[in-house]
């Protein structure tokens, strides 16, 4: 299956989600990387990689519609089949979430429902749990709110940073999205038409 990537900055997920897609057994090919700011080191690890990379500045464009509109068109051009949204920082509309329904996966740094938003590890140090994690969901036009489809649990330990928990739970996030994604890409799973995950 035909994957692209949309990201904003390290793109370590991205990464990850190439390392796993050369794998032999892999169901998924990225053949695009977009990003909304130019110059970042996910574009970089897209060119190492042999694959194709874009730059769509938001800023470019008039309206949000626009701009998820020329995202949408490159895509559309690339044959792409599945987007991944991977340190993505800008929402869609959902015009673009309609059109990519059950195909369009994001990652969160929290186990969601808990911990929504752009600062995630800063409110789960504030609230003293114990227990973190991420979660690899559909994206829908209501911000984080999804369906799950695979999450990983990663402890919170004295003295943590939102730098040092950042970082472990990333190792958990290179494990979830390459197994969300595959999950998608060979058709174990499906978002039925009540927003559900349907396993087949
Ligand atoms: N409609 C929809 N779109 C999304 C876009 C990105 C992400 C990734 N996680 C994100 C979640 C929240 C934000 C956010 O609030 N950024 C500050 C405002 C940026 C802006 O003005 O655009 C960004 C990415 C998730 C979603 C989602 O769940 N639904
Ligand atoms: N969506 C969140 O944004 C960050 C992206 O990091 P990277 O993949 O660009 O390294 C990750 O922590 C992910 O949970």
């Amino acid at each position: 299956m035909k994957v692209g990537v949309l990201i904003s900055g390290s793109g370590t997920n991205l990464q990850a989600l190439i390392d796993r897609s050369l794998q032999q057994d892999s169901c998924a090919n990225i053949v695009l990387v977009i990003s909304n700011v130019p110059g970042v080191q996910g574009l970089k690890r897209a060119e190492a990689a042999g694959i194709s990379t874009r730059v769509i500045k938001h800023k470019d464009f008039k309206s949000r519609l626009e701009f998820d509109m020329a995202m949408d068109a490159a895509l559309k051009e690339a044959g792409v089949e599945l987007v991944c949204l991977a340190g993505f920082m800008r929402i869609v509309t959902g015009e673009f979430v309609r059109k990519w329904n059950g195909r369009l996966l994001n990652i969160h740094p929290s186990l969601l429902p808990s911990f929504k938003g752009v600062n995630a590890h800063k409110m789960v140090l504030e609230a003293g749990v114990c227990i973190t994690g991420c979660t690899v969901h559909f994206v829908a036009e209501e911000v984080d709110a999804g369906a799950i489809i695979t999450q990983e649990a990663v402890p919170v330990l004295n003295g943590d940073t939102e730098e040092t928990l950042q970082e472990r739970v990333k190792c958990a996030e290179h494990r979830a999205y390459p197994r969300a994604m595959e999950l998608l890409a060979s058709g174990r799973i499906k978002l039925n038409d009540h927003n559900k995950v349907q396993w087949m």
